[in-house]
């Protein structure tokens, strides 16, 4: 077994910003895999996250493969569903829709994938989800049934995170949702990360530079890009000059 999450914890401890390249299984062509790949492979891209919320059943192992075949890259899995799991990729954040009150997405999709995870090596990576109101209903909202958490009550988003934290997750994932109109806020960033001692990953909206330097520099540890490589590949070449970002040590700013 690859140890991606053991990987992230001494990246992060080396003042380093892992960003994950989202590709997501119903946007992507299966023959633009491996130009889109050699993009990712010259980039600052460190990981690569593979899921969707409505995914079609089988085609995430076929995909996985074609991935694993142009990069080094660890490709972690971020699955909406059990079908989306493959022996093929490195690892799979083991999702708990934290801050819904669905019981399939709480703990009921992840008995049902013991027998499916029992089969391969991935790293299975515990992760408290956390979806946050950004401007327009997102696709996880409409497959999980569940309402974001008001982005303008952080104490309960902290308390949240912090739950997870308690409850033995690993990493806390602040998810604004794919193409969201508003990114996870400073506020909110900077809040969760002073309170919890665990990864945050932070995902959902960023399409700039400046947005993806400001998410760092509130405190996210980890950030996730998907749309804003898929409309416009880019963006890529826009994140080759250094980025502007700071190491905050724990409760430094
Ligand atoms: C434990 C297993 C195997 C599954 C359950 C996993 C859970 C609880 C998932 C949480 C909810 C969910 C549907 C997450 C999917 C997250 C994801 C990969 C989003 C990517 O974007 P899309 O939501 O597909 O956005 P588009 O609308 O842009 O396609
Ligand atoms: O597609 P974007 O908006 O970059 O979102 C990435 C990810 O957080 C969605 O799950
Ligand atoms: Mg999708």
């Amino acid at each position: 077994m690859k140890h991606i999450y053991n990987d992230i914890l001494a990246s992060i401890s080396k003042g380093e910003k892992p960003l994950a390249v989202l590709i997501d299984p119903d946007k992507i062509k299966f023959d633009s895999v491996s130009s889109f790949i050699e993009k990712v492979n010259t980039s600052i891209a460190t990981h690569i996250f593979v899921g969707g919320s409505t995914v079609n059943e089988n085609i995430t192992d076929a995909l996985v493969e074609e991935i694993k075949r142009h990069t080094k890259k660890p490709i972690v899995l971020f699955p909406g569903d059990t079908t989306q799991i493959t022996s093929k990729a490195d690892a799979i954040l083991f999702l708990s829709l934290i801050s819904g009150r669905n019981p399939e997405y709480l703990i009921g999709k992840h008995i049902r994938s013991i027998s499916k995870l029992n089969e391969t090596n991935l790293d299975v990576i515990s992760t408290g989800y956390i979806l946050i109101e950004s401007g327009r209903e997102t696709a996880v909202e409409r497959v999980t049934e569940t309402k974001p958490l008001s982005r303008t009550n952080i104490q309960h988003i902290v308390d949240t995170a912090k739950a997870g934290e308690l409850l033995g997750m690993k990493l806390i994932y602040l998810e604004a949702g794919s193409g969201a109109k508003f990114s996870v806020s400073k506020e909110i960033i900077l809040n969760v990360k002073k309170a919890i001692n665990i990864p945050l990953i932070v995902g959902g909206g960023i399409r700039s530079k400046k947005q993806l330097e400001n998410a760092y520099n509130f405190g996210a540890d980890l950030v996730v890009i998907g749309t804003a490589f898929e409309e416009d590949e880019s963006f890529f070449d826009e994140l080759k000059t250094p980025l502007s970002v700071g190491h905050f040590p724990k409760g430094g700013k």
